[in-house]
């Protein structure tokens, strides 16, 4: 299969280095010096050499079979997609199901359960083992194929059938736990060692919960058991902040403050909070 992915960050590369074990696998870089990088190089993770082809955007991507769409929520605006090649989408957050449907493309959705970071243009080292859920959006439905076509032991993709829960349910995760983390500096333990960021947490979860029709006390003992599992790690939205890189806090905690139409004020809180602490790193105010 002809794959091209879309963005060679984290996820990106990592994808890249797994999927071009077994397929032809293009990715798309916006600058001539990752293109290069990538083309000498190749995508090496956790030290192992893969050799990737990189493009530059538009370059033969109708070509392709399948477009993964690997950037952050905020640059998917910048992106001119052909109209042809099946489209697989892979952000945190919701906001990108208003850009997703007015596409003519075949559409998929998926949620990332790895953790990744990229060291270099060309090298990633892969955090945190997981899997990636599929669900169908629009179109032909493609994701129960991709599983079986891009999923393996090393690397499991799941399917899922139904996008709205499977995006909801990652989704109440990063809305607690990635501000949180972010605003107190804090690994993502500290969401159940620390009391007081505890308790903001659980008025966070009941917002989060409302806005998604989902069940509190559930969505709560799953947050637990994430904080706790992911203990020791940073979230992406704390790592956003000390690389001094915009965060996705409007695609995560603003997709339910305007479901539940501005009335979330803890919500409107951290997302307020968030943005004073890109202001301060773009502003080089930081102390
Ligand atoms: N990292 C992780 O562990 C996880 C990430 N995710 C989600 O996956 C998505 C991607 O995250 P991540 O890989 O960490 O983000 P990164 O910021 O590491 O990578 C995004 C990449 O997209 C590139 N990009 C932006 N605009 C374009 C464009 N127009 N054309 C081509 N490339 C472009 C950026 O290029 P440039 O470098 O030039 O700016 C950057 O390399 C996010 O929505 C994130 O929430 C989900 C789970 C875990
Ligand atoms: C699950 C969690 C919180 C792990 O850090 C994550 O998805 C993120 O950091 O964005």
């Amino acid at each position: 299969m002809r794959i091209g992915i879309i963005g060679g960050g984290s996820i990106g590369l990592l994808l890249a280095s797994h999927l071009g074990a077994v397929h032809k696998v293009s990715l798309y870089v916006r600058t001539e010096k990752q293109k290069k990088a990538v083309n000498e190089n190749g995508v090496i993770c956790d030290g192992m050499m893969r050799e990737i082809k990189a493009y530059s955007n538009n370059e033969q991507m109708k070509e392709q079979d399948l477009l993964i769409v690997a950037v952050k929520q905020y640059h998917l605006q910048s992106l001119t997609l052909p109209s042809n090649p099946d489209l697989l989408f892979l952000q945190n957050g919701m906001t990108h199901l208003s850009f997703i449907q007015h596409l003519p493309n075949n559409c998929a959705l998926g949620i990332v359960e790895h953790g990744a970071m990229k060291a270099s243009e060309y090298e990633v080292f892969h955090t945190g083992n997981g899997s990636i859920r599929l669900a169908n959006h629009h179109g032909k439905e493609m994701a129960s194929q991709l599983v079986d076509l891009l999923g393996s032991e090393k690397f499991p993709i799941y399917f899922h059938d139904d996008y709205w829960n499977m995006l909801s349910e990652k989704l109440i995760i990063n809305t607690v736990i990635n501000p949180l983390t972010a605003i107190f500096k804090v690994n993502n333990k500290y969401i159940l060692e620390n009391d007081h960021i505890r308790k903001l947490a659980e008025l966070l979860c009941e917002e989060g919960s409302r806005a998604l029709g989902l069940i509190h006390e559930e969505q709560w003992q799953r947050i637990c058991r994430i904080a706790q599992s992911t203990g020791e790690n940073q979230s992406s939205m704390l790592k956003d902040l000390n690389e001094e890189r915009k965060t996705e806090i409007d695609a995560i905690c603003g997709f339910i403050l305007k479901k539940l139409e501005g009335e979330a004020p803890y919500h409107n809180f951290v997302i307020e909070s968030v943005h004073a602490l890109e202001a301060i790193n773009y502003k080089g105010e930081a102390i």
